[in-house]
């Protein structure tokens, strides 16, 4: 069935949306910031995977990911049994991670500026990609040991509920959407919010078929 209502919002939505949205101190929703970089961002992402391809990991629960993961930049966020970790190479091809992009490092630098952190220079980069029904459960960014620095978050292709929770688990959530270009930073007293992806709904995005990217950038202390 034709969901008119949401026909008309896309049609109205380029006039409506406003450029930054501050969700918290230190968390900020910039609706559309990465569109006119997308497509050079989906090419670099296209590159990365060829290097390293997505895998969907097991948590140290046992349980497999319903999001298949890769990452680029010095550093990579690896899940197994024995536990979560940031490593400089992939276990999947024994070799380091592909290079960031230099795209990637721009519209990080970029998005953290504009959401008042300067000089934010990632050495981490995760991209996820989302097919129908995958999602991301509650959690905190907390394996980088440097809560100094923001995180910056894409979204592309299909839109996605981003569960935005406080500093414990059990504190109450805000259902934020987030759709192709989005952008999400998250710092300073906000840093270590829980967070999180509901189901994603089944759809197909001119930009990426039948999937969601999400890519984030982090700093890691070494
Ligand atoms: O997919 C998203 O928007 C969030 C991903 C996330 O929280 C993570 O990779 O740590
Ligand atoms: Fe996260």
């Amino acid at each position: 069935m034709k969901d008119n209502r949401s026909v008309q919002m896309d049609f109205l939505l380029p006039d409506i949306r406003p450029n930054s949205v501050q969700l918290n101190a230190g968390a900020v929703l910039l609706p559309g910031f990465a569109l006119h970089d997308a497509e050079a961002c989906m090419l670099a992402v296209h590159r990365i995977t060829q290097q390293a391809p997505f895998r969907k990991m097991y948590t140290p629960g046992g349980g497999q990911m319903s999001v298949a993961m890769t990452c680029c930049g010095p550093f990579g966020w690896v899940s197994t049994s024995q536990g979560y970790s940031y490593t400089r190479v992939n276990p999947f091809t024994d070799q380091p991670w592909p290079n960031m992009p230099t795209i990637f490092q721009t519209l990080a630098h970029k998005a953290a500026q504009k959401a008042g952190f300067a000089q934010f220079q990632p050495n981490a980069c995760l991209i996820n990609s989302y097919s129908p029904s995958a999602r991301m459960g509650l959690h905190q960014d907390r394996d980088e040991g440097c809560t100094e620095q923001p995180v910056v978050s894409l979204s592309f292709g299909l839109e996605a509920v981003f569960l935005w929770g406080g500093l414990k688990r059990s504190d109450p959530t805000r259902q934020i959407l987030l759709r192709d270009g989005d952008v999400l930073v998250w710092g300073g007293p906000d840093r270590l919010r829980f967070h999180g992806i509901k189901p994603i709904r089944a759809g197909t995005h001119a930009r990426t078929g039948e999937t969601r990217l999400n890519i984030t950038f982090r700093f890691v202390a070494t």
